[in-house]
């Protein structure tokens, strides 16, 4: 459903002059309802991989390459259609929270205007179906968590919303990045379970971004390894795991920590 085909990235510095290479050509296929984890140590190029999806990488950017949305090519999409696509086919859920919602509205506000506005839908209709989503995220008191505003609640719960809201959107594909390395080591694990089963039911694809190759494995079907700009292996998370093919995979893999010594 999503072709990246030779991605290259440049961006020049607007006072220097100097341009830095970000992205080195890479390509990569999505199934519909594949999760494709994209790992790899801090500047590897990650984020700017899922930026370039969106069309919204840093001003002084220049791109080169083709990425296909189901046969349309996402990065010719201009106006009303690129809009629309945003809106409907794509969701981001960014590691911050508070990078997505409005400090100065409550939450509630924030899940039934994207209803709203990507399915037309009327208020009191959005409202009892934006209860409902945060339940299926597991939240229990979702009628106190609607009113609340987002510096009321823990960035776990926080994070639910968020994830609550982008599914609600259906959308095709849904950009994760770093979606739980700003929560608290359990509350990663939950808010990556519901992330992982909520994308499965409603049979999304998705690019899950982290630094954290175990926690990508758990919830990818294939996992994607970035050093300096360039993808430099693909595999399921057995493969990847289990024969890592590239030096630097194999060091991935070996900074890990252990969680069971005799892994060691
Ligand atoms: N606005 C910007 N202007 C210029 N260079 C940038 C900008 N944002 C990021 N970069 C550079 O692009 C490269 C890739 O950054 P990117 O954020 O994609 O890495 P990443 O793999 O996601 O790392 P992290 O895990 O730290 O987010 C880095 O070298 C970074 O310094």
């Amino acid at each position: 459903m999503l072709t990246i085909d030779n991605l290259e990235l440049s961006i020049t510095d607007p006072d220097t002059g100097r341009v830095s290479e970000i992205l080195r050509g890479n390509s990569l296929t999505l199934a519909a309802g594949e999760a494709l984890g994209l790992v790899g140590e801090s500047g590897s190029g990650k984020s700017m991989t899922l930026q370039c999806v969106l069309g919204i990488e840093p001003p002084g950017s220049s791109v080169g390459g083709r990425i296909e949305l189901e046969g349309r090519d996402l990065r010719a999409l201009r106006g009303e259609e690129l809009r629309r696509t945003r809106a409907e086919d794509l969701a981001l859920i960014a590691q911050n929270p508070h990078s997505v919602l409005n400090p100065v509205l409550p939450v509630g506000k924030y899940l039934m205007e994207g209803m709203s506005e990507a399915r037309s839908m009327p208020k009191a209709r959005a409202r009892l179906r934006s209860s409902e989503l945060l339940r299926s995220v597991g939240i229990e008191e979702s009628e106190r968590v609607l009113r609340s505003y987002p510096h009321q609640l823990s960035g776990g719960m926080l994070q639910r919303v968020v994830i609550a809201g982008a599914i609600s959107a259906q959308p095709k594909l849904l950009l994760a990045d770093e979606p739980t390395t700003a929560l608290d080591v359990t509350t990663q694990a939950e808010v990556a379970a519901i992330l992982d089963e909520k994308r499965r039911e409603a049979e999304m694809s998705m690019i899950f971004v982290s630094h954290d190759l175990d926690l990508a494995a758990a919830v990818c079907d294939r996992l994607a390894v970035m050093r300096y700009g360039e993808l430099v292996e693909i595999g399921t998370p057995e493969e990847i795991r289990d024969a890592p093919q590239h030096e630097y995979t194999r060091e991935l893999m070996n900074a890990r920590p252990k969680l069971h010594p005799e892994e060691a």
